[in-house]
Protein backbone atom coordinates (compact mmCIF):
# COMPACT_ATOMS: atom_id res chain seq x y z
CA UNK A 1 0.00 0.00 0.00
CA UNK A 2 1.27 3.39 -1.05
CA UNK A 3 -0.09 5.39 1.90
CA UNK A 4 -3.32 6.94 2.41
CA UNK A 5 -5.69 8.04 -0.31
CA UNK A 6 -6.20 11.25 1.66
CA UNK A 7 -4.88 12.86 4.48
CA UNK A 8 -5.83 16.12 6.55
CA UNK A 9 -3.84 17.52 9.57
CA UNK A 10 -4.79 19.81 11.55
CA UNK A 11 -7.53 21.41 9.15
CA UNK A 12 -9.31 24.47 10.79
CA UNK A 13 -12.35 26.96 8.79
CA UNK A 14 -13.27 29.96 10.46
CA UNK A 15 -16.58 31.60 8.72
CA UNK A 16 -16.73 35.58 9.63
CA UNK A 17 -14.48 37.70 11.42
CA UNK A 18 -14.59 39.51 15.25
CA UNK A 19 -17.60 38.41 17.49
CA UNK A 20 -19.61 36.86 14.68
CA UNK A 21 -17.11 33.92 13.79
CA UNK A 22 -17.97 30.40 13.45
CA UNK A 23 -15.12 28.03 13.98
CA UNK A 24 -16.74 25.28 12.11
CA UNK A 25 -13.68 22.96 12.13
CA UNK A 26 -11.31 22.98 15.25
CA UNK A 27 -7.44 21.57 14.30
CA UNK A 28 -9.18 18.31 12.10
CA UNK A 29 -7.06 15.62 11.10
CA UNK A 30 -7.87 12.31 9.47
CA UNK A 31 -6.86 9.92 6.82
CA UNK A 32 -8.69 7.71 4.28
CA UNK A 33 -6.82 4.68 2.74
CA UNK A 34 -7.48 3.34 -0.75
CA UNK A 35 -10.05 1.07 -1.65
CA UNK A 36 -11.44 2.10 2.22
CA UNK A 37 -14.87 3.44 2.96
CA UNK A 38 -15.74 5.54 5.96
CA UNK A 39 -18.44 7.52 7.71
CA UNK A 40 -18.58 11.00 8.87
CA UNK A 41 -20.85 11.53 11.85
CA UNK A 42 -22.19 14.21 13.50
CA UNK A 43 -25.09 16.55 14.83
CA UNK A 44 -26.35 19.02 12.19
CA UNK A 45 -23.93 22.19 12.62
CA UNK A 46 -21.11 20.02 13.71
CA UNK A 47 -18.90 20.49 10.68
CA UNK A 48 -19.50 17.90 8.19
CA UNK A 49 -20.07 19.91 5.29
CA UNK A 50 -18.14 22.58 6.13
CA UNK A 51 -15.30 19.46 6.06
CA UNK A 52 -16.62 18.20 2.87
CA UNK A 53 -16.22 21.15 0.93
CA UNK A 54 -12.85 21.89 2.23
CA UNK A 55 -11.75 18.39 1.36
CA UNK A 56 -13.44 18.82 -2.28
CA UNK A 57 -11.69 22.07 -3.14
CA UNK A 58 -15.40 24.14 -2.77
CA UNK A 59 -14.56 26.33 0.30
CA UNK A 60 -11.35 27.69 1.57
CA UNK A 61 -10.08 26.30 4.81
CA UNK A 62 -8.34 28.62 7.40
CA UNK A 63 -5.30 26.85 8.44
CA UNK A 64 -4.22 22.94 8.09
CA UNK A 65 -3.01 20.38 5.37
CA UNK A 66 -4.51 18.85 2.83
CA UNK A 67 -2.96 15.80 1.00
CA UNK A 68 -4.40 13.81 -2.15
CA UNK A 69 -2.32 10.51 -2.97
CA UNK A 70 0.79 12.04 -1.09
CA UNK A 71 0.35 15.69 -3.61
CA UNK A 72 -0.18 18.43 -0.92
CA UNK A 73 -2.92 20.22 -2.20
CA UNK A 74 -3.67 22.65 0.69
CA UNK A 75 -1.05 23.69 2.94
CA UNK A 76 -2.42 27.00 4.63
CA UNK A 77 -3.32 27.83 1.30
CA UNK A 78 -4.09 26.02 -2.31
CA UNK A 79 -1.12 24.45 -4.03
CA UNK A 80 -3.20 24.51 -7.32
CA UNK A 81 -4.70 27.30 -9.03
CA UNK A 82 -7.08 25.14 -11.17
CA UNK A 83 -9.33 23.75 -8.88
CA UNK A 84 -12.09 23.19 -10.86
CA UNK A 85 -9.73 21.12 -12.87
CA UNK A 86 -8.69 19.27 -9.82
CA UNK A 87 -11.97 18.36 -8.53
CA UNK A 88 -13.04 17.23 -12.20
CA UNK A 89 -10.32 14.72 -12.20
CA UNK A 90 -9.49 13.78 -9.02
CA UNK A 91 -12.48 14.21 -6.91
CA UNK A 92 -16.00 12.23 -7.44
CA UNK A 93 -19.04 13.96 -5.58
CA UNK A 94 -22.27 12.05 -4.73
CA UNK A 95 -25.29 14.44 -3.24
CA UNK A 96 -28.27 13.67 -1.50
CA UNK A 97 -29.98 14.61 -4.94
CA UNK A 98 -28.48 12.75 -7.98
CA UNK A 99 -28.50 16.57 -9.32
CA UNK A 100 -28.31 14.52 -12.97
CA UNK A 101 -28.86 16.29 -16.30
CA UNK A 102 -32.31 16.11 -16.91
CA UNK A 103 -32.43 16.25 -21.03
CA UNK A 104 -29.40 13.74 -20.75
CA UNK A 105 -30.05 9.84 -21.06
CA UNK A 106 -28.30 7.48 -17.91
CA UNK A 107 -25.26 6.86 -20.52
CA UNK A 108 -24.52 10.47 -21.19
CA UNK A 109 -25.10 11.87 -17.46
CA UNK A 110 -22.11 9.50 -16.64
CA UNK A 111 -19.97 10.23 -20.30
CA UNK A 112 -20.42 13.61 -19.96
CA UNK A 113 -17.08 14.03 -17.75
CA UNK A 114 -14.86 12.01 -19.14
CA UNK A 115 -15.36 13.87 -22.49
CA UNK A 116 -15.10 17.41 -20.22
CA UNK A 117 -11.85 16.04 -19.31
CA UNK A 118 -10.53 15.69 -22.72
CA UNK A 119 -11.39 11.86 -24.00
CA UNK A 120 -12.93 10.92 -27.67
CA UNK A 121 -16.40 10.28 -27.16
CA UNK A 122 -15.51 6.65 -27.98
CA UNK A 123 -13.49 6.25 -24.68
CA UNK A 124 -16.01 8.11 -22.67
CA UNK A 125 -19.08 5.57 -23.50
CA UNK A 126 -16.58 2.76 -23.04
CA UNK A 127 -16.57 4.14 -19.44
CA UNK A 128 -19.58 4.65 -19.12
CA UNK A 129 -21.48 1.30 -20.34
CA UNK A 130 -18.72 -0.55 -18.10
CA UNK A 131 -20.03 1.49 -15.29
CA UNK A 132 -23.96 1.04 -16.19
CA UNK A 133 -22.71 -2.59 -16.46
CA UNK A 134 -21.26 -2.79 -12.96
CA UNK A 135 -23.83 -0.93 -11.79
CA UNK A 136 -26.43 -3.87 -12.91
CA UNK A 137 -28.06 -0.96 -14.82
CA UNK A 138 -27.90 -1.47 -18.81
CA UNK A 139 -31.26 -1.63 -19.39
CA UNK A 140 -31.64 1.47 -18.06
CA UNK A 141 -29.02 3.40 -20.56
CA UNK A 142 -31.17 4.89 -22.63
CA UNK A 143 -33.63 6.26 -20.15
CA UNK A 144 -34.19 9.88 -19.46
CA UNK A 145 -33.67 10.67 -15.55
CA UNK A 146 -37.35 11.30 -15.25
CA UNK A 147 -37.64 7.52 -15.85
CA UNK A 148 -36.10 6.32 -13.72
CA UNK A 149 -36.35 5.61 -9.76
CA UNK A 150 -35.28 7.11 -7.07
CA UNK A 151 -32.44 4.42 -6.50
CA UNK A 152 -31.96 3.87 -10.15
CA UNK A 153 -30.67 7.70 -10.06
CA UNK A 154 -28.83 7.37 -7.66
CA UNK A 155 -27.14 4.68 -9.01
CA UNK A 156 -26.40 6.90 -12.24
CA UNK A 157 -24.81 9.24 -9.64
CA UNK A 158 -22.37 6.74 -8.25
CA UNK A 159 -21.28 5.68 -11.70
CA UNK A 160 -21.07 9.59 -12.89
CA UNK A 161 -18.90 9.98 -9.57
CA UNK A 162 -16.31 6.70 -10.67
CA UNK A 163 -16.47 8.05 -14.32
CA UNK A 164 -13.19 9.59 -14.31
CA UNK A 165 -11.54 7.04 -11.79
CA UNK A 166 -11.10 9.84 -8.72
CA UNK A 167 -8.96 8.86 -6.13
CA UNK A 168 -11.44 9.81 -3.56
CA UNK A 169 -15.39 10.03 -3.56
CA UNK A 170 -17.08 12.54 -1.17
CA UNK A 171 -20.38 11.51 -0.54
CA UNK A 172 -22.63 14.11 1.35
CA UNK A 173 -25.71 11.67 2.61
CA UNK A 174 -26.00 9.77 -0.21
CA UNK A 175 -29.11 7.20 1.07
CA UNK A 176 -31.05 9.91 2.50
CA UNK A 177 -34.09 9.42 0.08
CA UNK A 178 -33.87 6.05 -0.19
CA UNK A 179 -36.16 3.34 2.05
CA UNK A 180 -33.78 1.26 3.56
CA UNK A 181 -33.44 -1.83 1.47
CA UNK A 182 -32.29 0.38 -1.02
CA UNK A 183 -30.65 2.79 1.10
CA UNK A 184 -28.21 -0.47 2.21
CA UNK A 185 -27.46 -1.53 -1.59
CA UNK A 186 -26.33 1.81 -2.49
CA UNK A 187 -23.93 1.48 0.67
CA UNK A 188 -22.71 -2.19 -0.94
CA UNK A 189 -22.40 -1.06 -4.20
CA UNK A 190 -20.15 2.09 -2.68
CA UNK A 191 -18.21 -0.67 -0.80
CA UNK A 192 -17.53 -2.54 -3.70
CA UNK A 193 -16.84 0.40 -5.70
CA UNK A 194 -14.22 1.50 -3.62
CA UNK A 195 -12.73 -2.49 -3.53
CA UNK A 196 -12.58 -2.58 -7.36
CA UNK A 197 -11.35 0.98 -8.47
CA UNK A 198 -9.18 1.81 -5.29
CA UNK A 199 -11.00 4.67 -4.45
CA UNK A 200 -11.46 6.14 -0.48
CA UNK A 201 -15.15 6.85 0.10
CA UNK A 202 -16.10 9.19 2.93
CA UNK A 203 -19.99 8.67 3.79
CA UNK A 204 -21.63 11.70 5.75
CA UNK A 205 -24.61 10.24 6.72
CA UNK A 206 -27.23 10.01 9.19
CA UNK A 207 -28.58 7.32 8.85
CA UNK A 208 -29.03 4.75 11.99
CA UNK A 209 -29.42 1.57 9.57
CA UNK A 210 -26.01 1.91 7.55
CA UNK A 211 -23.73 3.20 10.43
CA UNK A 212 -22.77 -0.12 11.26
CA UNK A 213 -21.64 -1.33 7.94
CA UNK A 214 -18.43 1.28 8.16
CA UNK A 215 -15.53 -0.34 9.73
CA UNK A 216 -14.22 2.96 10.46
CA UNK A 217 -15.91 6.52 11.45
CA UNK A 218 -15.26 9.48 12.03
CA UNK A 219 -17.38 12.04 14.41
CA UNK A 220 -17.57 15.67 14.56
CA UNK A 221 -18.87 17.39 17.58
CA UNK A 222 -18.74 21.08 17.52
CA UNK A 223 -16.03 21.20 14.67
CA UNK A 224 -13.77 18.72 16.70
CA UNK A 225 -13.15 15.53 15.10
CA UNK A 226 -12.67 11.77 16.63
CA UNK A 227 -11.64 8.74 15.06
CA UNK A 228 -13.86 6.02 16.12
CA UNK A 229 -14.06 1.98 15.61
CA UNK A 230 -17.29 1.17 14.01
CA UNK A 231 -18.71 -2.62 13.77
CA UNK A 232 -17.92 -3.53 10.03
CA UNK A 233 -21.07 -5.55 9.54
CA UNK A 234 -21.09 -7.84 6.69
CA UNK A 235 -23.61 -6.97 4.01
CA UNK A 236 -26.03 -9.80 4.04
CA UNK A 237 -26.51 -11.60 0.55
CA UNK A 238 -29.71 -12.28 -1.15
CA UNK A 239 -31.53 -9.12 -0.55
N1 LIG B 1 -21.32 30.11 4.96
C1 LIG B 1 -21.36 30.11 6.30
N2 LIG B 1 -21.23 31.26 6.98
C2 LIG B 1 -21.25 31.28 8.35
N3 LIG B 1 -21.40 30.17 9.11
C3 LIG B 1 -21.55 29.01 8.46
C4 LIG B 1 -21.54 28.90 7.04
N4 LIG B 1 -21.72 27.59 6.70
C5 LIG B 1 -21.81 26.91 7.86
N5 LIG B 1 -21.71 27.75 8.91
C6 LIG B 1 -21.73 27.38 10.34
O1 LIG B 1 -20.68 26.45 10.55
C7 LIG B 1 -21.10 25.42 11.44
C8 LIG B 1 -20.97 24.06 10.75
O2 LIG B 1 -21.91 24.01 9.68
P1 LIG B 1 -22.00 22.75 8.67
O3 LIG B 1 -23.00 23.11 7.62
O4 LIG B 1 -20.65 22.37 8.24
O5 LIG B 1 -22.62 21.63 9.65
P2 LIG B 1 -23.22 20.19 9.29
O6 LIG B 1 -22.69 19.26 10.30
O7 LIG B 1 -23.01 19.89 7.86
O8 LIG B 1 -24.79 20.44 9.54
P3 LIG B 1 -26.07 19.70 8.85
O9 LIG B 1 -26.03 18.26 9.28
O10 LIG B 1 -27.23 20.45 9.45
O11 LIG B 1 -25.94 19.90 7.37
C9 LIG B 1 -22.53 25.76 11.86
O12 LIG B 1 -22.47 26.48 13.07
C10 LIG B 1 -23.00 26.65 10.73
O13 LIG B 1 -24.00 27.55 11.18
Amino acid sequence: MTGPAIQVENLSKTYGKGASAVQALKDASMYVQPAEVVGLLGPSGSGKTTLLQCLGAIIDPSGGRITLGGDTLFDSGWQYSDRRTLRRDRIGFIFQRPYLIPFMDATENIAILPMLQGQTNHQAYDRANELLDILDITDRAAARIEELSGGEQQRVAIARALANRPSIILADEPTAPLDSHRAMSVMQLLHEMAAESNTAIIVVTHDENIIPVFKRLYRLRDGVLHEEAGEGRPFSTGT
